[in-house]
């Protein structure tokens, strides 16, 4: 469980990033964080796996106080959520099964580390990861061979072999055309579904966050001003999360709801 209880952040020059923020997220959760560009959507995500520290208030990751942590601590907290970026991050002159097996480096003895021999085990481990995404057949292209979706998913399965309790994808589709975006939404729901891993989605497509996530959590100035299952958004809910820039003109507009994608031109 993601609970954050009067959670506020503020930046070394001042500005507030979040403000008495109360939230609590169940494990096996997928939910679906939305707002203006800059209402604090990373910072609350970066917050939970403390790429940022809070201000004030208290921040619990399954009991652990996630202020506390130091040193190796963070680490090994780490290690249990998966982080997933816009820009992929991968390491794109190595191939797909070696992005992969990246994330198990700290775990590994230093020899094996120094000449990049990997255990059957973990091979094993990055193979079934990559099976589980759709891109096995892949598993030793160079992945600046792939396109914009299959990176995604290297990223994906590069968070599933560490075993995640968690996965905090910050814009996971934003680089990516609508057709593919939906495939990788499919990902997340099915690994969200299927293993039970909580999913803290930052998305800008208002009508992807209704049509994959649960619940959806609108930000607005670092304030919580909707949080709600998906099936009680409304256009009204919309227009107060984005209070002031006319939902309809930019991405959250609630048409259409379903699955169908909006081109963001
Ligand atoms: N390191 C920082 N120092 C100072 N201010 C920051 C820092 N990082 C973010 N901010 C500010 O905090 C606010 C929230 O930023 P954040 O990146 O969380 O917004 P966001 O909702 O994720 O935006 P976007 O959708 O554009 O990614 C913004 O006003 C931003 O300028």
């Amino acid at each position: 469980m993601i609970k954050f209880e009067n959670v506020s952040k503020i930046y070394p020059n001042g500005h507030v990033g979040l403000k008495n923020v109360d939230l609590q997220i169940e494990q096996g959760e997928f939910v679906a964080i939305i707002g203006l560009s800059g209402a604090g959507k990373s910072t609350l995500l970066r917050c939970v796996n403390k790429m940022h520290d809070i201000s004030s208030g208290k921040l619990t990751v399954n009991g652990v106080n996630v202020t506390q942590l130091k040193g190796k601590e963070i680490r090994r907290f780490r290690s249990k959520i998966g982080m997933i970026f816009q820009s992929f991050n991968l390491i794109t002159r190595t191939t797909v099964l070696g992005n992969v097996l990246v994330s198990l480096v700290p775990e590994l003895s230093w020899w094996r580390r120094l000449l990049g021999v990997y255990p059957a085990t973990a091979k094993i481990a990055g193979l079934k990861a990559l099976d589980n995404v759709g891109i096995l057949d892949k598993a030793y292209t160079r992945v600046d061979q792939l396109s914009g979706g299959q990176q995604q998913r290297v990223a994906l399965a590069r968070t599933l072999v560490g075993d995640p309790d968690i996965i905090l994808a910050d814009e996971p589709v934003a680089a990516l055309d609508p057709v593919t975006a939906k495939i990788v939404m499919d990902d997340f729901q099915r690994i969200n579904r299927e293993m039970n891993i909580s999913i803290l989605l930052n998305i800008h497509h208002v009508d992807l966050a209704v049509a994959y996530a649960d619940r959806i959590v609108g930000i607005r100035q670092g304030e919580i001003v909707f949080d709600g299952p998906t099936s009680a958004v409304t256009q009204e809910i919309i227009d107060e999360i984005y209070q002031g820039h006319g939902s309809s003109s930019i991405k959250g507009s609630l048409e259409p709801v379903a699955a169908e994608v909006v081109v963001d031109a």
